[in-house]
């Protein structure tokens, strides 16, 4: 019997690569058939970016274990009406798991705000490497789209559908759950946003579902490298075409789990619609069109809570 060798999910190098290397340039032809590709298939890959040095996230860990050491009353200050964009931990299915988020982390007075609400005495530093990290990322971000686009032959909606969207820094952390045995960190799940970008420590435990029912498990090709993986807004508005994943995050060991997302999110009152080139006879339209918003709401009701397609029923045609 032969063994088999274990999934792997592909790997993208995006270094040297500018937005505006789109026209008749070899290497971003290359990287959009990879992207693409990638994302039918599989809905993520694994991204080599250097523009986010190695040195910004060797900065960016110490930094999220001095704010999750923080007392929790003091975390909890970092509230938001939005469901996920605050403290969000001590939840009795994932005792494991707890999460800050940062909105339009992108602004460096909007990252200030919220470092001047945690620490009253300040922390500059921790500000400088969130909105470096979220600057940095968000070029990332943007060429994933534009590729897409472009793939897709919907190029003509780009300024709209960049405009549509705010960005979200979330951080996470993981505690090993202090045994050999294998613990749920995160249960399983699509993103329903447009594009996640993560980044972890040295602790592994992310795993995502292959159309065909297989779980892979997440290991960086090197240090600093990235996951990009599509949320089920671009899911729906490419009418299907680009896969969104699940995932889930599993735990073994002593040591923390940390990691770090860039989350592409679209802005309330915007109707994410798929565009007319979308829709023909062989791809009929699967979702009405829904404002982000209103659908997070159903999705984290009870019964949303419980739905693993939650999508397709708020909005499934
Ligand atoms: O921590 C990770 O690697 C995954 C986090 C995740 O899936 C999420 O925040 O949606
Ligand atoms: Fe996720």
């Amino acid at each position: 019997m032969g063994t088999q060798t274990p999934l792997k999910l592909p790997t993208i190098d995006f270094n040297d690569l500018n937005m505006d290397d789109s026209n008749n340039n070899c290497k971003w032809e290359e990287v959009k058939s990879k992207v693409y590709n990638a994302l039918i298939e599989y809905g993520c890959f694994e991204a080599i970016f250097d523009k986010v040095p190695l040195e910004l996230c060797k900065e960016l860990f110490p930094s999220l274990e001095e704010l999750f050491d923080l007392p929790i009353e003091t975390k909890k200050l970092n509230a938001s009406k939005k469901p996920y964009h605050g403290y969000v931990g001590q939840f009795p299915m994932v005792p494991l798991y707890e999460s800050m988020g940062i909105d339009d982390a992108n602004v460096l007075e909007k990252v200030e705000a919220m470092t001047n609400i945690l620490w009253p005495n300040g922390n500059p530093n921790f500000s400088k490497t969130i909105h470096c990290f979220s600057e940095k990322l968000s070029e990332l971000d943007k060429i994933i789209r534009k590729i897409v686009l472009e793939s897709l032959g919907v190029e003509k909606y780009l300024e709209e559908h960049m405009n549509s969207t705010n960005y979200l820094v979330r951080v996470m952390k993981y505690k090993g759950p202090q045994t050999s045995e294998t613990k749920l960190g995160l249960s399983s799940h699509t993103d329903k946003n447009v594009v996640t970008i993560l980044c972890q420590n040295q602790v592994d435990g992310l795993e995502i579902l292959t159309k065909d029912g297989k779980w892979i498990s997440f290991k960086p090709s090197q240090p600093g490298t990235f996951i990009a993986m599509i949320g089920d807004a671009l899911h729906s508005w490419s009418n299907g075409r680009l896969h969104s994943a699940f995932h889930r995050v599993m735990m073994s060991g002593n040591e923390a789990r940390y990691s770090a997302g860039l989350f592409s999110i679209p802005k309330g009152g915007y109707l994410i619609k798929a565009p007319q080139e979308m829709v023909d006879d062989d791809h009929p339209l699967l979702f009405k069109p829904y404002d982000h918003v209103d659908f997070l709401n159903y999705y984290y009701s009870p019964q949303g809570q419980t739905d693993q397609f939650a999508l397709r029923t708020y909005c499934g045609v």
